[in-house]
């Protein structure tokens, strides 16, 4: 599904990516682990196009994708939900998850499957974006993202400030949209039981580079819980 090889990315002059290389897989969750600063944010506004990359390559199902823009890289089937969730505060929620569809053609309707995913969102439909909690802003910047029907969605610390019933119903609505087995997830996360729950695949990153990796599953054996409270 995405396949990024040898990814370096600069702030002026700063090096902040790398020589990056993972893959990840439809079905699987690729979990991104790592300290406040490594480059996480950086490595996720790399693969949507919000920020350009110096060397290596980004391919989406084979094709490469690092020259084009966010806007063609969403249309290609790259859905984002950005940390702090960046919902339109005076929008309602539907013209919030209308917002979702603004590569498709105008008649497209919001598909009737987010309000299975995300129940809260149906009641809410009429009201502004700002005067939900922090934990349906969120489920609605997911919903948004995918409104358009990705086939990767990148999540950005969706459980920052978010409560705990909520981060359950979010890491339950990941694990479904997974097991589907069309959709690739990559999720960055600093919540380190949310994060093993959820990992089929972990990358753990430091200082721009990824320092460790393997299966989710043996995410405890491999020492990461204890390499992110040091
Ligand atoms: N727009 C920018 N211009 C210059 N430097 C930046 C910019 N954005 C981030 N940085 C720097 O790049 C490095 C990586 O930041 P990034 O936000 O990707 O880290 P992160 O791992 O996502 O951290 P956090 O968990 O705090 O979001 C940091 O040193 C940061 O200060």
């Amino acid at each position: 599904m995405l396949k990024v090889e040898g990814v370096n990315q600069y702030y002026g002059g700063s090096h902040i990516l790398r020589g990056l290389d993972f893959e990840a897989k439809a079905g699987e969750v690729t979990v991104v682990l790592g300290r406040n600063g490594v480059g996480k944010t950086t490595l996720l506004k790399s693969l949507v196009g919000l920020v350009s990359i110096k060397s290596g390559s980004i391919r989406l199902d084979g094709t490469e994708v690092q020259r084009l823009t966010p806007y063609e890289r969403v249309r290609r089937g790259i859905g984002y939900v950005p940390q702090g969730r960046e919902i339109f505060g005076r929008l309602t929620v539907e013209d919030n998850l209308r917002m979702g569809l603004a590569s498709k053609p105008g008649s497209t309707p919001i598909p009737a499957e987010l309000y299975e995913l995300f129940p809260v969102l149906k009641q809410m439909l009429g009201r502004r974006g700002g005067d939900l909690s922090g934990g349906q802003q969120q489920q609605l910047a997911i919903a948004r993202a995918l409104a358009a029907g990705p086939k990767l969605l990148i999540l950005d610390e969706p459980t920052e400030g978010i409560q705990p019933s909520v981060i359950k119903d979010i890491g339950r609505v990941i694990r479904k949209l997974a097991d589907r087995g069309d959709m690739a997830i990559i999720l960055v996360e600093q919540y380190y039981d949310f994060a093993a729950e959820l990992a089929d695949q972990y990358l753990v990153m430091e200082r721009g580079e990824i320092v460790l990796r393997g299966r989710g599953a043996d995410m405890e054996t491999d020492g990461v819980r204890q390499r992110m409270s040091i």
